[in-house]
């Protein structure tokens, strides 16, 4: 038997020791060429990364959306934009040529939801990401210790007031709890599809329950998400739930994942899980932060050469190649994933 640690560091590599490695790499595979095109929802995109959508990006940088949307088409991706973006719909929709999909919010003022989704349709985006974890906002601390307050949301410009006086600190909170319909429930994706005809993708399940139930009422897509874990505390990692979620959707609509992808190792394990493609959240912003368009392309360039030497030394030529058995799992995952 090995001898005890004695220092902090000897137990890092005992902790090494004892995780498991979850890649399983073939060899002797022809990997001079590496395609990492993907389809979604019939669009082709140059790699399975999108952005997710997050809001109000002119707090990271005054070129806010805008800027993230010229950096989705140079990397020819999917950007999704946030129901509370500070640019407009029709700002973003007019400064690029990238596939854009909107993430809607609805709200107590259904009238006021219709006309936004009439006005994303208008404008060319190509699917609508219901948010579906969010009826109330999740207890953000930070933004009251830090006396957070909303900029002006630009969408809802001449529609609804988004200004809210607090004295707890924060505004979102009680800006939210004004606005969000809180009654949202499954039999209203009945009334989103009577108002478009965009498809209708869900985002924020995390339970083969729900996926059964987005199937059954006619999404389009689902997103396995726990909103970065911005929402309810305790909620598990989204990775550790995604292979439950698959099983349950069988491949009748696609299913996106997000939450935590940095590497490309992890865009990987998410697709041999049986996700399509990941959406990346923080690390665009934290892009857009440092150096506006420029740093969010340098950000999803980075993911994708990453992702593309992974593929390569997998034994992956193309996405298609990436499989479950390309990936363990742990003891603790496997109860779930057999669902
Ligand atoms: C600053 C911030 C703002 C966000 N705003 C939204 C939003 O407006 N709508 C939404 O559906 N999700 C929102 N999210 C959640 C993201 O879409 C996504 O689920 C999450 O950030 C993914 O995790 P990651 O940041 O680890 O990549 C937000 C997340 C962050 C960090
Ligand atoms: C008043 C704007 C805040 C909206 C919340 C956006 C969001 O989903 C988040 O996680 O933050």
């Amino acid at each position: 038997m090995a001898s005890e640690p004695v220092n902090v560091n000897e137990f890092q590599e005992l902790a090494r020791q004892a995780l498991p490695k979850m890649l399983r790499p073939r060899v002797l595979v022809d990997v001079s060429r590496i395609d990492m095109s993907t389809t979604i929802l019939g669009y082709n995109i140059s790699a399975p990364i999108m952005i997710a959508p997050t809001a109000m990006h002119q707090l990271a940088h005054p070129e806010g959306e805008v800027a993230t949307a010229r950096a989705a088409a140079a990397c020819n991706t999917i950007m999704i934009l946030s129901n509370m973006s500070t640019c407009t719909v029709e700002e973003v929709a007019s400064s690029c040529n990238a596939v854009r999909f909107f993430q809607l919010y609805v709200l107590k003022r259904r009238d006021i939801s219709a006309q936004i989704v009439h006005r994303v349709e208008k404008n060319g985006y190509k699917a609508i990401v219901l948010t579906v974890d969010t009826p109330r906002l999740g207890r953000r601390e930070a933004d009251i210790k830090n006396r957070m307050v909303a900029p002006q949301l630009r969408n809802f410009e001449g529609l609804l007031s988004t200004e809210v006086d607090t004295d707890k600190g924060s505004n979102l909170e009680a800006l939210i709890k004004g606005i969000y319909d809180t009654s949202l429930s499954w039999e209203d994706i009945g009334w989103l599809k009577s108002i478009t005809n965009l498809p209708i993708l869900i985002k924020g399940v995390l339970t083969h329950e729900n996926a059964r139930k987005a199937v059954e009422v006619g999404v389009a897509g689902i997103v396995v998400s726990n909103h970065g874990a911005r929402q309810l505390d305790y909620t598990p990692a989204t990775i550790s739930v995604l292979e439950e979620v698959v099983h349950a959707v069988g491949g009748r609509v696609p299913v996106l994942f997000d939450g935590g992808v940095r590497r490309g190792t992890d865009v990987f394990k998410a697709l041999a899980l049986g996700a399509q493609a990941v959406l990346v959240g923080r690390p665009v912003v934290y892009g857009l932060a440092a150096n506006g368009e420029r740093g969010v392309r340098r950000v999803i360039e980075m993911l994708k050469d990453e992702f593309e030497l992974t593929m390569a030394l997998s034994g992956c030529p193309s996405v298609k190649d990436i499989t479950r058995s390309h990936v363990t799992t742990t003891e603790f995952d496997k109860p779930r994933s057999m669902l």
